[in-house]
């Protein structure tokens, strides 16, 4: 709200007829009057503001496009000055030979987390970037940033539609390469706030790719895509060459698109770019709104699930793959990256372009993964069988890995049994078994 009052002073009263001033003390008389008045409303207008966004809950996931984007800038916190250089650069400082330097967008998410953790943990320098939005619970985040930061790993709380950070970010630290993973998940969610995932997977990846095509020197970019590119796709195992253009949620259509624009910045401005096609990732620190975590928490409490079946009695079936085999995935995708050729925002020569499916190549029934936590859990689920609703959800994921064994050696271990069991165990460190639990 910046009028100022000179501005005011060229408005005639009535529009379009430019009234002479009577006297000059009536004309300074009109003038304190509508200053005073201007001020007064800018009060009650900047009041109203504060009460319409400080009221609304910040614990469930965000409704509708102008509240969720006003309260993720309204959260914006402050950066720069020497004290926040000098921990971003001691952040993201190699401490092995021939390491990386790593900005980790979405450090507080799931895949995130452990990414950096596994980074940091070779002697690659990591800074993480995190909006820390409400879409799950954040203290969840806020914990997982507690661990990466006792190893040393800071994270900046800003969004990745913020140019001028991400241009700072740069300035302070010449990044080797970036692991893009902020992005608006859930596939069914779409369906409630479809804004938000314009905003983060396509706005926010256009905004981040356009301050990495003009660093320099340029990074190399990690990115996550999603097994729900696949969409109707019914030819499996899903292979890199299946086609990718029948998506079944607005979530898969933003991911698909991601990958379009990776051509376009590879194209045009010489970007090395990796996507990686992401199948169903489960584990410790995992995501409540997954269907694995939520139904863990609802069986504990005795509240029934719904489990989703497809037509005829179809089975509904996923190919759930263990965050160690992502990590190592991911990781292997960074190492065997090239550089970027281009400079100054301009392409010199041809860079590298990848996409990879990162699957466990094995798809378990949803019924299956229930039967695994009533046993883990020690406690029967009340089953709900229902119809797979029209939400985006596709009734089928199976993943051909080739491609990522061949070119860096992934090759996921473990099975869907072993891997919630470490969740199971993880789950009740951090929440508990109680039937109480409350997130
Ligand atoms: O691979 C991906 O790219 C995506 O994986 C994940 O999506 P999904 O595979 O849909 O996982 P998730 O919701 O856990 O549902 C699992 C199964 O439970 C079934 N399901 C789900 C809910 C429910 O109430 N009942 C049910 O049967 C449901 O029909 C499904 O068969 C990520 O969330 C997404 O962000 C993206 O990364």
């Amino acid at each position: 709200m910046k009028l100022s009052s000179s501005h005011m002073d060229n408005i005639p009263s009535t529009p379009g007829k430019f009234k002479m001033d009577k006297s000059p003390y009536i004309h300074r008389f009109r003038h304190y009057s509508s200053l005073a008045k201007l001020t007064f409303w800018s009060f009650v207008f900047l009041g109203l503001i504060v009460v319409f966004f400080f009221k609304s809950p910040s614990t469930s996931p965000p409704n509708s496009m102008p509240s969720d984007l006003s309260r993720r800038s309204l959260k914006t916190s402050s950066w720069g000055g020497p004290a926040w250089e000098k921990r971003v650069r001691s952040s993201a400082r190699i401490r092995s030979q021939n390491g990386l330097s790593v900005l980790v967008t979405g450090a507080a998410g799931f895949v995130g987390t452990h990414v950096s953790a596994a980074l940091k943990r070779r002697g690659d320098g990591v800074l993480g970037l995190d909006n820390f939005n409400n879409y799950y619970d954040p203290t969840l985040k806020r914990a997982r940033q507690a661990l990466l930061e006792r190893s040393g790993i800071y994270i900046v709380e800003g969004d990745i539609n913020d140019i001028a950070l991400l241009q700072k970010l740069f300035e302070v630290n010449p990044f080797t390469h970036v692991m893009h993973l902020a992005a608006q998940a859930g596939v069914r969610y779409a369906m409630e706030n479809p804004n938000s995932y314009v905003h983060s997977n396509i706005a926010g990846l256009v905004n981040l790719l356009e301050v990495c095509k003009n660093a320099n020197p340029q990074p190399a970019i990690v990115w996550a895509s999603s097994s729900s590119v696949y969409g109707l796709n019914s030819k499996v195992p899903f292979s890199e060459k299946d086609r990718t253009d029948q998506p079944a949620s607005l979530y898969a259509a933003t991911k698909k698109a991601g990958e379009e624009i990776a051509h376009t910045y590879n194209h045009i401005y010489g970007l090395s770019l990796t996507g990686l096609r992401f199948f169903t990732v489960y584990g410790p620190w995992g995501r409540p709104d997954m269907a694995y975590f939520f139904f863990t928490r609802d069986i504990l409490k005795g509240k029934s699930i719904p489990i989703f079946e497809a037509s005829n009695h179809g089975t509904v079936a996923r190919d759930f793959t263990y965050i160690d085999d992502i990590v190592k995935g991911c990781l292997g995708a960074l190492d065997t990256a090239e550089k970027s050729t281009g400079s100054g925002g301009k392409k010199k020569g041809p860079a590298q372009l990848r996409v990879f499916n990162l699957g466990n190549t094995s798809p378990v029934p949803v019924s299956d993964l229930v039967s695994i936590l009533e046993k883990l859990l020690k406690v029967k689920a009340k089953r709900m069988v229902m119809k797979l609703p029209r939400n985006g959800d596709v009734q089928f994921t199976h993943a051909n890995i080739s491609f990522a064994e061949r070119e860096f050696g992934y090759k996921p271990t473990t099975d869907l049994q072993t891997g919630l069991k470490k969740f199971v165990r993880w789950y009740v460190s951090y929440y508990g078994s109680g039937k109480k639990n409350s997130h």
